[in-house]
């Protein structure tokens, strides 16, 4: 969460399960698409969805860029490139990432699409959700969901007790 993330009003809980389908999803909406000669996955939420793809694509070239939002390593709004993409990958199709395979878990604002396109102008850029913001970044997409919407992925939630109805949400 930062200054470009505020609380959103709206929540979007996601299953493993959920998610498996909707990587799957993915693959398939590729499937049709080209290709692929490898995968560069967005870290670290990109690297969930990159296995699935990666599975069902039967790709097996993986390389990761790292991109770290906001405060957590330098000033608030700004994004840091943590790991660059390994030049024998931005070479491939003849440079600029032609024939490359770009997760993310989403597009939000779109501010880590942006700076990972940079460097892979020619790249095809997948996720499995995407906020209207950072719609227009990307090429291929499974769900839409509203700005003001939060998505909770699985690998960020644990079960907890829930209150029954009758008790009310304060208790
Ligand atoms: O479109 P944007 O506004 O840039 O937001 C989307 C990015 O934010 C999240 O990653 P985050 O940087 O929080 O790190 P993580 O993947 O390590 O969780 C998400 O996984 C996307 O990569
Ligand atoms: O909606 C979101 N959920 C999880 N991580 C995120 N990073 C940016 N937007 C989101
Ligand atoms: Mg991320």
């Amino acid at each position: 969460m930062s200054d470009e993330h505020p609380p959103q009003p709206k929540a979007f809980p996601v299953s493993w399960d959920q998610f498996h389908r909707d990587a799957r999803a993915l693959a398939w909406r590729l499937s049709g698409q080209g290709e692929w000669e490898a995968i560069v996955c967005i870290t670290r939420g990109g690297l969930v969805p990159a296995a699935i793809v990666a599975r069902e694509l039967g790709i097996r070239v993986i390389e990761t860029v790292g991109v770290a939002s906001y405060h957590e390593y330098k000033e608030q709004g700004s994004l840091v490139v943590l790991k660059g993409v390994d030049p024998k990958i931005t070479a491939l199709g003849g440079g600029e990432g032609k024939g490359v395979l770009i997760i993310d878990d989403l597009v939000d604002t779109g501010s880590t699409a942006r700076i990972v396109r940079e460097m892979l102008p020619k790249a095809h850029f997948a996720t499995v959700y995407a906020k209207p913001k950072g719609r227009p970044l990307v090429d291929t997409f499974i769900t839409e969901v509203s700005q003001d919407t939060w998505i909770y992925f699985p690998w960020d939630m644990g079960l907890t007790f829930q209150p029954p109805i009758s008790k009310g949400t304060l208790g």
